[in-house]
């Protein structure tokens, strides 16, 4: 299997899996990506998603010896493929929960654009990152020329993606680009004690706030307050906003419901 699926109580850990070429995407790697966001969305059981990658890589991006089999644009050309939406690179989508990256080695190209469409990132020291597809001639069309510079400061931005270059992870963190940096080997434990907390958390609350911060992102303030005010109102209206202060005050742990 090019991907792996593992469900851990309320996380799905979701792991790219071709060792062998750094976990370079495959159509049947982005077919399981794709088809295990949907699950995220629509079981309730999942609160939290770890996206990994299998053999001490996290991703090495598109597969370049399969696009030396024709022309890279035939694909595009012939089928119409409309790239604005790419499921499996959360690209044009966006989860309703939130998802961890779990990186060790290359996460390069592909790898790094997937990695913008996740909410908190972990990497082993050793991990590197950058977006080179411009050193072969190619387009990050993963995403990364739009969203790159809405998530790093403009010119670290521009300068990764006409550059090329690489990022240690400890450079990665120091632009913003990921926030936690642990020793090799550690990034998938670290990941899923980040993810346990968030799953511990009322789910009502947390895929609010993620809505909000996905659906406020480039609005003008009052508009954004206004959408705001609306998704944290029904917040406080269910039952786990009365569940979170009870147990507080009770001195134990709450038992959120999700109503
Ligand atoms: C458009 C997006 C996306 O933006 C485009 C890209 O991602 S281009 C890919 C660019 N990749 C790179 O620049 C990384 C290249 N690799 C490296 O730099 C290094 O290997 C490394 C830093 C990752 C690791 O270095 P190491 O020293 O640790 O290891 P190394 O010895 O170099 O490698 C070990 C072996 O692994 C092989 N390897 C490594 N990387 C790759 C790779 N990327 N491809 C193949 N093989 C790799 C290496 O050769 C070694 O092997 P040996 O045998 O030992 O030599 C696109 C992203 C996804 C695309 C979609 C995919 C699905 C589709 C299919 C279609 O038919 C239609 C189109 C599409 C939808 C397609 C559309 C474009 C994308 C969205």
């Amino acid at each position: 299997m090019d991907a792996l699926v593992e469900q851990r109580g309320p996380i799905l850990i979701v792991t790219m899996n071709r060792p062998e070429v750094r976990n370079a995407l495959s159509p049947a790697m982005m077919a399981v990506m794709r088809d295990a966001w949907d699950r995220v969305d629509t079981d309730p059981s999942i609160r939290v998603a770890i996206l990994t990658g299998a053999g001490g890589a996290f991703c090495a991006g598109a597969d370049l010896r399969a696009m030396t089999a024709e022309h890279p644009g035939d694909g595009f050309r012939s089928n119409g493929t409309d790239l604005s939406r790419i499921d499996a690179l959360l690209k044009g989508r966006r989860l309703t929960k939130p998802l961890i990256a779990a990186v060790e080695g290359p996460a390069v190209a592909g790898g790094t654009e997937i990695l913008q469409a996740t909410d908190v990132r972990v990497a082993g020291e050793s991990a590197r990152f950058g977006v080179s597809e411009a050193r072969w001639g190619l387009f990050p069309l993963g995403g990364s020329a739009v969203r790159l510079p809405r998530q790093l400061p403009y010119t670290v931005a521009a300068d990764l993606l006409l550059t090329g270059r690489h990022l240690t992870a400890f450079e990665a963190r120091d632009a913003g680009l990921i926030g936690h940096v642990v020793p090799d080997g550690e990034a998938l434990a670290h990941a899923l004690k980040i993810a346990e907390t968030i799953a511990a958390n009322g789910p009502l609350a947390v895929q609010a706030i993620l809505r909000t911060i996905r659906e406020t992102e480039g609005l003008p303030e009052n508009e954004a307050f206004a959408l705001e005010s609306r998704i944290g109102t029904r917040v406080f209206m269910s039952e786990d906003a009365k569940e979170g202060p009870r147990a507080f005050i009770e001195k134990r742990k709450p038992h959120f419901k999700g109503v």
